[in-house]
């Protein structure tokens, strides 16, 4: 006669699939249970309105998050086509229309249920403080044209302001580090260059620097539990293209007719109006009285001499402080690692100078070079590039050099602790997002509560956890499980 398996018993097996059944649905549950069921995404719009082009950001985060803990990305950007929003004092109804073909974008961009609850920023960089300066009446303008551009979207618009350059400055900082997770973290962070058309921006936290010796440059943070001592300070007029005029005014004060520029490469002429040169409040007063209508620009390409006339832009002595940057601005001793964004960039880009961290004679090496091409065969060299831009290169390098050795006393030594950057992680880096997560109030003051375990971590204590109930509770029955096939004992 066959025997029977001793575990075949309705018992057994009865027990069995109620433990199977038991432990697969403990599992799911822990499985499903922290996991948001769609993922839903709540937006953010920011408006860049710079000197030399407005840009339209668009940042999502997970919406279930409690108290939109959760992190913020860029999904889109759009460059609004034209000019920067200060272009259109004498017709600001356009820098209204300018946007709109952005907007359009951002409406489909963002899912309709969302547009009525996304809040949408512009906020206005040097460009609009030099129109300000220059006419304040025609800056009202331009923000009331384009404010009443916005409000005719469907998104819930928050209004249009110049930023101070203080915040410029601390909002560009807050984004690379949060970018990098180094706040939620409580790591050492790293400081921010900033570079535009008409002014510049240097943020970073030095250990020497409490406020107490230049208040205005001190911004204080508390961001997830820690405390952060920011030094940040923005020089109107030294962005690149200000900074561009303002060479451009000290080699028409010798004598006006031409200027033979070492900044431009040789071969490159122009002939260029001097009333649109000194327009600018970063060189008015400044205009010769006996100036011509016209002067011609033409190129001789030298790098070392274009050091000089750049330095002329700076000044080197006036300083009421220990120790100083340039224009008797105070600047604590540089410390850490810093990202270089915005025309940083764009200008190490085209020297091929942006993927390790550079040596300064390897930088120096490559402007003399670029300088030094004749401006015919740059064109050929880049035929892609824009005449506008290659045009600069010689200058823009240049000015970058001098601006981070002389001007902020980088070193050789320190000068490979900057990094040239456009995105982290798929944003790019400016002040956009940082102004974006202050307002909405996206990064909490303290750390936030987190769940003792990971998610991962969870499941699998419960799911172990449920194991080793289930064989305990076999294991209990015992008593009960069938003896019959044990062989009869010999007594
Ligand atoms: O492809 C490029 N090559 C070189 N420079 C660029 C390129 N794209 C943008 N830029 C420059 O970057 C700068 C951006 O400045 P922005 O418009 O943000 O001014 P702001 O921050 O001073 O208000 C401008 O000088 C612009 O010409
Ligand atoms: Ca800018």
């Amino acid at each position: 006669m066959k025997e029977r398996n001793p575990w075949h018993t309705p018992l057994t097996i009865i027990i069995a699939v109620i433990g199977v059944i038991a432990i697969v649905a403990l599992v799911t549950i822990a499985v499903l249970q922290n996991k948001p069921l769609i993922p839903k995404y709540k937006y953010g719009i920011v408006l860049d309105a710079g000197s030399s082009h407005t840009a339209m950001y668009i940042y999502e985060w997970p919406a279930e998050k409690d108290n939109n803990t959760g992190r913020v990305e860029q999904t889109h950007c759009c460059k609004v086509s034209g000019s920067g929003i200060s272009d259109y004092a004498s017709d600001p109804k356009l820098a209204g229309e300018s946007l709109k073909a952005c907007m359009r974008d951002a409406e489909r961009f963002v899912p309709s249920e969302r547009h009525e609850e996304t809040p949408l920023y512009l906020g206005a960089t040097a460009g609009m403080r030099l129109l300000n300066i220059k006419d304040s009446a025609a800056s009202d303008r331009v923000f009331q044209a384009v404010s009443e551009s916005l409000q005719k979207s469907p998104f819930s618009f928050q209004g249009a302001r110049i930023l101070s350059g203080q915040e410029e400055g601390a909002f560009g900082w807050v984004t690379v580090n949060y970018l990098d997770d180094r706040l939620e973290q409580g790591l050492e962070t790293t400081g921010a260059l900033d570079l535009g058309g008409a002014s510049t921006q240097i943020s970073f936290i030095s250990d020497s620097f409490d406020g107490s010796e230049s208040p205005s440059n001190y911004v204080a943070f508390r961001l997830y539990g820690n405390d952060y001592n920011l030094y940040t300070h923005s020089f109107l007029c030294y962005g690149k293209d200000q900074a561009l005029r303002m060479a451009l005014a000290h080699q028409t004060q010798s004598g006006p007719g031409s200027i033979v520029d070492p900044c431009f490469n040789n071969g490159y002429s122009a002939v260029k109006n001097y009333s649109v040169l000194y327009e600018s409040p970063c060189v008015s007063g400044r205009k010769p009285s006996s100036a011509p209508q016209t002067f011609t620009h033409t190129g001789k390409g030298n790098f070392y001499e274009c050091q000089e006339v750049v330095k002329s832009i700076f000044n080197f002595t006036e300083c009421k402080y220990s120790q100083c940057s340039f224009n008797g601005i105070f600047q604590p001793t540089l410390q850490g690692t810093y990202g270089a964004f915005s025309a940083y960039y764009f200008v190490m880009k085209f020297l091929n100078l942006t993927d390790t961290s550079v040596p300064l004679q390897s930088v120096k090496e490559a402007l003399a070079r670029l300088c030094a091409t004749p401006f015919d065969t740059l064109k050929k060299q880049h035929p892609e590039v824009k005449l506008k831009f290659l045009n600069e290169y010689c200058f823009s390098g240049t000015y970058i050099f001098t601006l981070l050795t002389e001007g902020y006393n980088f070193t050789s030594r320190t000068f490979s602790d900057i990094k040239f950057i456009k995105k982290i992680k798929g944003s790019d880096a400016g002040w956009t997002l940082g102004y974006m997560l202050n307002l909405t109030n996206m990064i909490p003051a303290e750390a936030p509560d987190t769940p003792l375990l990971p998610h991962a971590g969870y499941v699998s204590v419960i799911t172990v956890i449920a194991l080793v109930l289930f064989v305990l509770f076999i294991l209990s029955l015992r008593p009960l499980w069938p003896r019959c096939s044990q062989k009869p004992q010999i007594v």
